[in-house]
Order: C-alpha cells, then structure tokens, then sequence
C-alpha cells in the first residue's frame, strides 16, 4: 500500500462500538413514546449516517424510509436529551485500537477524527476514551455544511493538514467512509467489524480489509 502522509479515522464502529449506548437511548426514547423496543442488533445496522437518521430509522424501524415529520419532531429531542446523558457509559473501544493509534503516532502520521457523529457528543466521547489528544483535527457529522458520504470533510482535512488527497489515507467501517475516500481521492482501508448497515464491507471494494488496527503497522510499512 502507497504511505500516506497523513492518515482520518472514523468514530463509531471503526474506533467505538458506540452501539450498546445507541441502542439504550433508542430503545429509551420509544418506550417514552409509548412504543416497542428495536434492540441492540437492529440499531447496530442503522448507525453511520447522523443521530437524525438513526432516530428516523428507529420510529420506522428500517434503514430506508420517512417517518412522519410530526414523530420525528417529538422523538429527536428526547433522543437528544437521553444520549447526553449516555453517550460515554457502556460504549467501548475495539481491541486493538489503543496499540494501532500509538503506533500511527510513534510513526509521526497527523491523525485526524472525521465522523457523522454531532460535535456535542463528539468532543465527551473522544475525551471519556482516552483519545481527544490523539488527534489534531476533529471534524464531526454538524462542523461542515456536508457529511460522509461527501468528500467535503476529508478534503477540509487535508488542507487543514497541508496533505495532497492521493497522499491521504481514511480508515473507516462502512460504505459511507468508502464513498467520501473515493470521491476526495484517498486511499481507503475498512474494519471488518463495524457496522455498514449489516453489509460485507468487502462488498463496497475498499483498498483493504483490516480485523485490528494492529494490523496497520505491517499494512502501511509496506510500499
Ligand atoms: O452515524 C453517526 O452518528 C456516526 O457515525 P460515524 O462515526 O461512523 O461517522
Ligand atoms: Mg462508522
């Protein structure tokens, strides 16, 4: 794989399994509402694309789709008050992570942290785990006027960093990170662990497939 000179990392199910407080808040939020639980492994394929999209995916219970606008009024707060309160408490890094990020650093990579994820719960997640200092550039799913699956947020980045795209690396778990790589001409490596919508990640032809961030120091030492 070409070295990159700097390398963006994806927040939830790329560092975080985020899921556990997802799905509490979710499952919180409907029975505030008067309505039945999803459970932990539907919401699992849902997160990736904003907190306002997994709240609409959770009233109607499916990745695609609209709720009624009316729903989603009344629910999107409550979702809102419930994960400030637990955005940090049953969420966890993968194994692998803290070892794979010292090395990214030892080597002297730039990191930076691009996720969907709103920046007021961005910042306290980063910072619960340990993590907040470990990059030296933050762009959450609300920074930007556009997200992933955009390119916008990795090309910020790269300026930011002063880092031509073709030298740039993002590491990321669903076909969102895949889309954004492509469309900012990065390289793009993903985590077979993460979410993608209950996808094979492998289906969306990233560059390469990783189990562990451990694997990254014999991934990009190869040229
Ligand atoms: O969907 C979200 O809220 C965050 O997802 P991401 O960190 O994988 O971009
Ligand atoms: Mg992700």
């Amino acid at each position: 794989m070409h070295r990159p000179k700097m390398i963006l990392i994806d927040l939830d199910g790329t560092l975080v399994d985020s899921v556990p407080d997802l799905a509490f808040c979710v499952d919180a939020m409907l029975a505030r509402l008067g309505r039945a639980p999803r459970g932990e492994a539907a919401v699992r394929t849902w997160v990736g694309n904003g907190l306002e999209r997994l709240v609409r995916r959770a009233l109607i219970g499916q990745l695609d789709g609209e709720p009624e606008e009316s729903d989603y009024r009344l629910a999107h707060p409550i979702f809102l008050e419930l994960y400030a309160d637990n955005a940090c408490n049953r969420s966890a890094l993968y194994p692998g992570v803290r070892e794979g990020l010292d090395f990214l650093k030892s080597a002297g990579y730039p990191l930076g942290c691009i996720t969907n994820k709103a920046a007021q719960f961005t910042e306290p997640l980063l910072k619960h785990l340990g993590l907040w200092n470990d990059f030296g550039l933050v762009v959450s799913g609300d920074t930007l006027p556009r997200r992933k699956p955009d390119p916008l947020p990795l090309l910020h980045a790269a300026s930011h960093f002063g880092v031509a795209p073709h030298d740039a690396l993002m590491i990321g778990d669903s076909v969102n990170d895949v889309q954004a790589a492509r469309a900012a001409g990065f390289g793009i490596v993903c985590t077979s662990y993460g979410y993608n919508h209950g996808q094979d990640i492998r289906d969306a032809r990233p560059d390469a497939v990783i189990d562990s961030f451990v694997e990254l120091r014999e991934l990009i030492g190869q040229d």
